[in-house]
């Protein structure tokens, strides 16, 4: 099941060695990051990626393992905007010359770079952006300018006290006219002394949600006082400016500027996996460990894994776990493809592409927040201490669902390419993860065949179900759209219909790609086994929590929703013996999970026990404060009603 969840044995082996480099070094130690204040939290962070990027370098470690050994020492970092979004946008919209000249800085680490896109007044509508980058004739170069406070870049990570550069996202302004946003190329900092430079406004926008978590990020504000950069730094592969001020569009779509966005999306999707599967194994363990109730004849009470009501909780989330990974595989994939056509100037994918990394980011976020937070509460009242590892995992989680892409704005991107594609349905098949859209006809008049709860077992009947109920979902906002003489107003008065069919439409994905995963590449007829089981709970735990769409669409009638249900609940009493195992699968170390619950030896109590004495609160009997501000109180005598 390793194997399974890893992707491959080669894959397996990358992330174990990793894993076990991080845990087995005192430097990446990380239980008592939520004592420390901002600044030690952050140079604490700063030792942390300098003693890893020296590793990296000393042990030569591939792309790969780089990339799985930041993952495990898991502290937010200037390194993950340089990695993920810096050099992505150079890769993605630089032009040869350019990336001839910028890549091997970055990629060695002589610069760092940082993704300046969001402003103070405007994140989701990127054409909204105020900056200005005005174009001198006279000098060849662009003044940066922000003009407004508003215009102040506002969130990028890293730039408030590392980042020497950044890609900076700003409007081009030739001879008084306005070119759409363009991506440029802007030093921040000097290379000797690390100071601003001129013209520069350069600071930490300030603490953020949770402690211990994402401010080990610096994120920043920045404002450009007519700061002059050279015209070759702007990033030139969709448009071009001459020396003489002339601007030219390529043959390449503009929507390439938003390139780097598809990229880390799809990794977001992948990472959605790693944090639920870290909830659900703290959250397993501990329901194994955790006893309530149910004593007979003073025998042991029974462990809360065993209620049903805790299964029904539980289990989803772990198949859950396991469709976000399966599914962030196949997004890859999609993603690997998609960059290759765009290398070769092919864009016929990039559409379904940006479709698809849009609408699972969001829901894979969404869940995973939603997820993280009921796994708190599956552990009770110990779920809320700091050493049970979920409040960090949270605070840390849960702007996922904002950032790359705020994501009902993203549900609403996905709502656009379903309208355009039943649109087109009389003159142009779809293909790929709308093709069933072609097939509207049976699907629109084919009702469910199930009879028993055994018939839900059936991968084809579950399928159906869902791009039955995606279909009509999406094809009556269709109509509902024609009605509208203004399309544009229709698509905003439907809105919450359409994001509620781009759900209905990507959960058809994460079903299919699940039931795809089954019939290939499972290593042993066992394992396949398991995570059939596991594939039925996701896809019938959907189906349940949104039979309104089943049931309003038509497809189903409410006694083959209840058969769903019952079919639920027997499946959770054989997902129960193998729970362990399937958390174990993650290959998750202790030193990962930072979980008193979650330990892998379950030896709960007295480690909770030994935390609660490691809070500074308990270095002293009598501490700071009560002799000033107890002490009195309990000397003044004062009548209560005098008070
Ligand atoms: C390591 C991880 C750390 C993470 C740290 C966080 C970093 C960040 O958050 S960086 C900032 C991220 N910001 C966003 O994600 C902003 C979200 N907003 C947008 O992506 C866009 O502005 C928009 C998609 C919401 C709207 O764009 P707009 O310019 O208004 O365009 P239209 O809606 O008119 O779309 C035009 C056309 O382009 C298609 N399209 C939009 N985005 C993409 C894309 N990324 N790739 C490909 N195509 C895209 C869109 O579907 C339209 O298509 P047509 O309908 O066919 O014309
Ligand atoms: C931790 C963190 C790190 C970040 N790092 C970076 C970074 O490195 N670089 C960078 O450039 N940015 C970064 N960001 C910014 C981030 O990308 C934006 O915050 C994000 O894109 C959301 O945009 P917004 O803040 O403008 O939200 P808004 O769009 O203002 O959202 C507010 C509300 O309005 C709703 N809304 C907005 N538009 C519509 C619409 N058209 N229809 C219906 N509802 C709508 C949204 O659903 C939401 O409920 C970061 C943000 C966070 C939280």
């Amino acid at each position: 099941m390793k194997v399974a969840w890893a992707g491959s044995r080669e894959a397996f082996q990358v992330s174990d060695r990793m894993a076990k480099l991080v845990a087995n070094d005192p430097v990446f130690e990380k239980f008592s990051k939520p004592m420390l204040g901002r600044k030690e939290l952050f140079k604490n962070t700063l030792r942390k990626a300098a003693y890893a990027w020296k590793l990296i370098n000393d042990l030569r470690l591939t792309e790969e393992e780089a990339k799985w050994l930041r993952h495990y020492i898991d502290e937010p970092n200037y390194t993950d905007l340089h990695w993920e979004m810096f050099v992505p946008a150079i890769e993605g919209q630089g032009t040869k010359e350019q990336k001839k000249k910028w890549l091997p800085l970055a990629q060695t680490m002589q610069i760092i770079g940082t993704y300046a896109q969001t402003e103070l007044g405007h994140g989701s509508n990127v054409q909204g952006l105020e900056t200005t980058a005005t174009f001198d004739r006279q000098t060849d170069e662009f003044v940066m300018h922000s003009p407004t406070l508003t215009s102040s870049k506002w969130w990028p990570g890293g730039m408030a006290k590392v980042a020497t550069h950044a890609i900076v996202y700003a409007r081009l302004i030739i001879d008084g006219l306005f070119h759409g946003v363009h991506g440029f190329i802007v030093q921040l900092r000097s290379l000797e002394d690390h100071s601003p430079l001129p013209g520069l406004t350069l600071g930490d926008i300030g603490m953020k949600f949770g402690h211990g978590t994402y401010n080990t990020m610096d994120n920043g504000v920045l404002r450009f006082d007519h700061v002059r950069i050279p015209r070759n730094q702007m990033l030139m592969r969709v448009s071009q400016v001459t020396k003489e001020g002339k601007y030219a569009q390529s043959d390449v779509p503009r929507q390439l500027l938003y390139g780097t966005m598809v990229s880390v999306r799809q990794t977001i999707v992948a990472d959605a996996s790693k944090a639920l599967s870290r909830a659900v194994c703290i959250a397993t363990r501990y329901s194994v460990v955790r006893r309530q109730f149910g004593s007979r004849n003073g025998g042991p009470e029974t462990q809360v894994i065993d209620y049903k009501t805790q299964q029904s909780r539980l289990f989803p989330l772990l198949a859950s776990a396991y469709a976000f990974r399966f599914v962030g595989e196949w997004l890859k994939s999609l993603y690997i493809d998609v960059k290759q056509r765009l290398e070769a100037n092919d864009f016929s994918t990039l559409p379904e592409t940006h479709a698809c990394t849009a609408g699972l980011k969001a829901l894979t976020t969404a869940a995973t927040a939603d997820g993280i937070e009921e796994c708190r509460k599956l552990c009770g009242g110990h779920g809320y201490l700091i050493s049970s590892g979920l409040p960090e995992l949270f605070a840390f989680y849960v702007p996922a669902c904002s950032y790359e892409g705020e994501n009902v704005v993203m549900m609403l991107q996905v709502a656009r390419f379903l309208v355009k594609t039943v649109s087109n349905l009389g003159y142009k098949q779809p293909v790929g993860t709308a093709a069933y859209l072609g097939r509207v006809t049976p699907l629109l008049q084919n009702n469910c065949a199930v009879q028993t709860a055994e018939d839900w077992l059936n991968p084809d009947a579950i399928l159906e179900a869902f791009e039955a109920r995606a279909a009509r979902m999406v094809i009556g906002c269709g109509e509902r759209l024609a009605m509208f003489e203004n399309p544009e107003e229709g698509f905003a008065e439907l809105s919450i219909d359409l994001v509620e069919a781009s759900l209905a439409h990507c959960q058809l994905i994460t079903v299919s790609v699940f039931i795809q995963k089954l019939n290939h590449e499972i290593p042993g007829n066992g394992v396949k086994r398991s995570l059939e089981v596991l594939c039925y709970v996701y896809a019938l735990f959907l189906l349940h929590k949104h039979q309104g769409d089943f049931l309003a669409t038509g497809y189903l009638t409410p006694k083959q929703a209840s058969l769903a249900n019952e079919q639920l609940r027997t499946l959770y009493s054989k997902v129960r013996p193998n729970a362990i195992a399937f958390v174990d699968s993650f290959n998750h170390m202790d030193h990962y999970l930072c979980s008193v619950l979650g330990r892998y030896d379950g030896n709960v109590y007295p480690k909770l026990y030994e935390a609660a004495w490691k809070d500074p609160l308990n270095d002293s009997d009598i501490v700071d404060g009560i002799q000033q501000y107890v002490q009195p109180i309990l000397k003044q005598k004062l009548h209560y009603a005098k008070l």
